[in-house]
């Protein structure tokens, strides 16, 4: 377990970067452990059952890699500035984790967002310039109270947002490959935000809908067609909000559905768990962006209802096809 002595100022000595995540549940706890074993003074800022395993036992990581790192751990966030602050909640809790948080957003405090769905970064940038936006293709999943297991390595793309470059970014991007991530600088954060967006918008509803693996929608070619269609209005309803993009959605679809084929996506376990879907951050947001620039958006309106309704069964615990209880 690694364990760094705090100097006076509450940071520990010689170390990179004090490290606030918000949210610490799955991808949240991942990272931490990832940036507090290479040295970073990490907290992670999450709920109770999982903190106090943390505390009593420190965090284990398992999958990709497997260690346990000695990591602070809170429910709440303390009143010190941090240099940054990873918010990993899911997005429907955003505005809520960051009000709560405002107490420790400093004049020199970055806030990054590595949340699927658009509007995170916007929410963060009410309380400080100094926001970026991450993509990450990173897959985690809290399998108990104090243990999270890595189930997929990927990449993380991460710039200022909306876009440019600051060095600071280049700091954070740095700390994460010592970290053993994979990350790489954008200039066009909102670009690679949107992107993702849009391929979650296609992929994870129809496949929520299906209950199926991502790689069904590759072997169907009825539904990789229905796919393509909505990937297709994302971007016409990005470009028409002025985003531009470093890799094409479309491109950006055929490999995540060739790297992730054997996942079910998140919205389907979110589903499958009763809990509630990131849905409206996804195809409901492209539905407002839409409406601001005078579009349609049919088929994510669609979905986006369809998803709703999905998620109001499995919370009541019914079935659709047979209204039995339970899965
Ligand atoms: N899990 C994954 O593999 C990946 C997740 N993401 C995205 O990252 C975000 C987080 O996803 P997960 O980690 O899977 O979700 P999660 O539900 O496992 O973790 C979020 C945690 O934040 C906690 N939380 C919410 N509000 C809080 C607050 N005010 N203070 C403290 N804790 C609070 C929740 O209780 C939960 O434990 C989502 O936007 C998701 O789409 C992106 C890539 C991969
Ligand atoms: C890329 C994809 C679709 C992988 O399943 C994902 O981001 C998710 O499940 O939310």
């Amino acid at each position: 377990m690694t364990k760094g002595i705090k100097d006076p100022r509450g940071k520990l000595s010689g170390i990179a970067m004090k490290i606030y995540v918000l949210g610490a549940g799955a991808i949240g706890s991942l990272f931490g452990a990832l940036l507090a074993r290479a040295g970073n003074d990490v907290l992670l800022v999450g709920r109770r059952p999982h903190v106090e395993a943390i505390q009593r036992d420190g965090l284990k990581v398992i999958g990709v890699e497997e260690f346990t790192v000695d990591i602070d751990a809170a429910v709440e966030i303390p009143e010190e500035p941090p240099d940054l602050i990873v918010l990993a909640t899911k997005s429907y809790s955003t505005a809520e984790a960051l009000e709560a948080a405002k107490k420790a957003i400093g004049e020199r405090t970055w806030i990054m967002s590595i949340q699927n769905g658009l509007g995170n970064e916007e929410k963060a940038l009410k309380y400080t310039k100094n926001v970026i936006g991450a993509v990450t293709t990173n897959g985690a999943m809290l399998e108990a109270p104090g243990r999270v297991k890595w189930t997929g390595k990927g990449i993380t793309v991460l710039g200022l947002y909306p876009r440019g470059r600051h060095p600071f970014v280049e700091e954070v991007k740095e700390e994460m490959r010592r970290a053993g991530l994979e990350a790489f600088v954008t200039e066009n954060a909102a670009g690679w935000k949107w992107a993702k967006a849009i391929v979650n918008s296609a992929v994870n509803p129809i496949g929520a809908l299906l209950e199926v693996k991502n790689g069904y929608l590759l072997e169907n070619e009825s539904l990789l067609s229905i796919v393509m269609e909505v990937v297709k209005e994302g971007c016409r309803v990005a470009l028409q909000n002025g985003i531009e993009f470093e890799v094409p959605p479309m491109e950006l679809l055929f490999q995540t559905l060739e790297r992730t084929r054997e996942n079910y996506n998140s919205m389907l376990q979110d589903i499958w768990r009763g809990k509630r879907t990131e849905v409206d951050y996804i195809n409901g947001k492209i539905v407002e962006y839409a409406g601001a620039v005078g579009l349609e958006a049919p088929m994510n309106e669609l979905l986006w209802a369809l998803i709703r309704g999905k998620e109001a069964l499995a919370a009541g615990g019914k079935n659709a096809d047979t209204g039995r209880k339970g899965g």
